[in-house]
């Protein structure tokens, strides 16, 4: 088996309405961005034009707040003082989220936060994200944004908003830079109009269409200049030489080469035919 630790396809198992248990794939996207850079705005969109379910972390945490319970109260008390919510009630509330719906592309919206929350999301869900956008905007049009957002958000008023303008730089810029070592950020300049934003952003959603190639795809080596590109060359430099009009001894697995993983000869990237 040659899959690592996370996969950015995972199974969850879900219940149909026959109460059956089903196998599903799931691509998870997270969307971040400071408080008022749009995130809700954008991933509307991309849900309607790509077919996402769009996930918002902060509605989820603000229905259970709703629903009355011990558990809600305490998110309402962290809310109100624009600090995050401890990553395992997070992760748990968005779990419970996806496994209640039938589709297996979803928007995460306002996730990550910090590292915390990478991490308890790795660990609980063995999953990690296809890609994760940021929309970068500068502060004060994120602050002039909030002040006329007129959603009767008790967090929306200038105190809070300056304390989670801080909170966005302490923790969440961390978990981008996280991801951005990972080679998974696509930032897009979130200051500019709705509709200017949305065209950046379709950029990025219709590469990732363009690149959906299946996940376990093969390519045989067959030699030297074969056409595999540096990394399939550095493979190939691994391998002894075919001899002409012989079938290649190896198999190339190009789902490593798509993982940016350096080939080794102690790793099963190589396979004989
Ligand atoms: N590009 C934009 N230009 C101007 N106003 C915007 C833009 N994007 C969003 N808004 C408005 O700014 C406010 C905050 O946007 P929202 O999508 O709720 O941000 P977030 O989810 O990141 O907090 C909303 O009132 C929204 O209508
Ligand atoms: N991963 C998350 C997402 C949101 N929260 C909390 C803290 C945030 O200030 C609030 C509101 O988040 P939401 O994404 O709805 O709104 P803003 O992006 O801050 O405008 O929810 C959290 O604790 N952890």
């Amino acid at each position: 088996m040659l899959c690592g630790a996370l996969l950015s396809a995972h199974e969850l198992f879900v219940e149909s309405d026959r109460g059956l248990a089903k196998q599903k794939k799931v691509k998870v996207v997270f969307v971040i961005g400071g408080p008022g850079s749009g995130k809700g705005t954008q991933c509307q969109r991309i849900a309607q034009q790509f077919g996402y379910t769009h996930l918002s972390v902060g509605e989820l945490l603000r229905q259970e707040i709703n629903s009355g319970s011990e558990t809600g109260s305490m998110i309402h008390s962290i809310m109100k003082e624009g600090k995050l919510v401890p990553s395992d009630v997070t992760v748990r509330l968005l779990q419970q989220a996806m496994q209640g719906i039938d589709n297996d592309k979803f928007l995460i919206d306002g996730f990550p936060r910090n590292e915390e929350n990478v991490k308890t999301f790795e660990n609980l869900t063995k999953m990690e994200p296809e890609f994760v956008l940021y929309l970068d905007c500068p502060q004060d049009e994120m602050e002039r944004r909030l002040l006329s957002r007129n959603e009767g958000r008790e967090d929306d008023n200038i105190d809070t908003i300056r304390k989670r303008f801080k909170v966005f730089m302490e923790s969440t810029l961390p978990a981008v830079e996280y991801y951005e070592s990972k080679g998974k950020i696509r930032k897009v300049d979130a200051g500019k109009s709705i509709d200017d934003v949305f065209e950046s952003i379709k950029a990025i959603f219709s590469q990732g269409k363009d690149n959906n190639k299946p996940a376990n795809l093969q390519l045989v080596a067959a030699g030297p200049s074969s056409a595999y590109g540096s990394h399939g060359a550095s493979l190939l430099s691994l391998l002894p030489t075919p001899i002409a009009g012989h079938e290649p001894a190896f198999k190339v697995h190009s789902w490593r080469l798509a993982e940016k993983q350096r080939p080794t000869l102690d790793q099963p990237y190589l396979e004989h035919t």
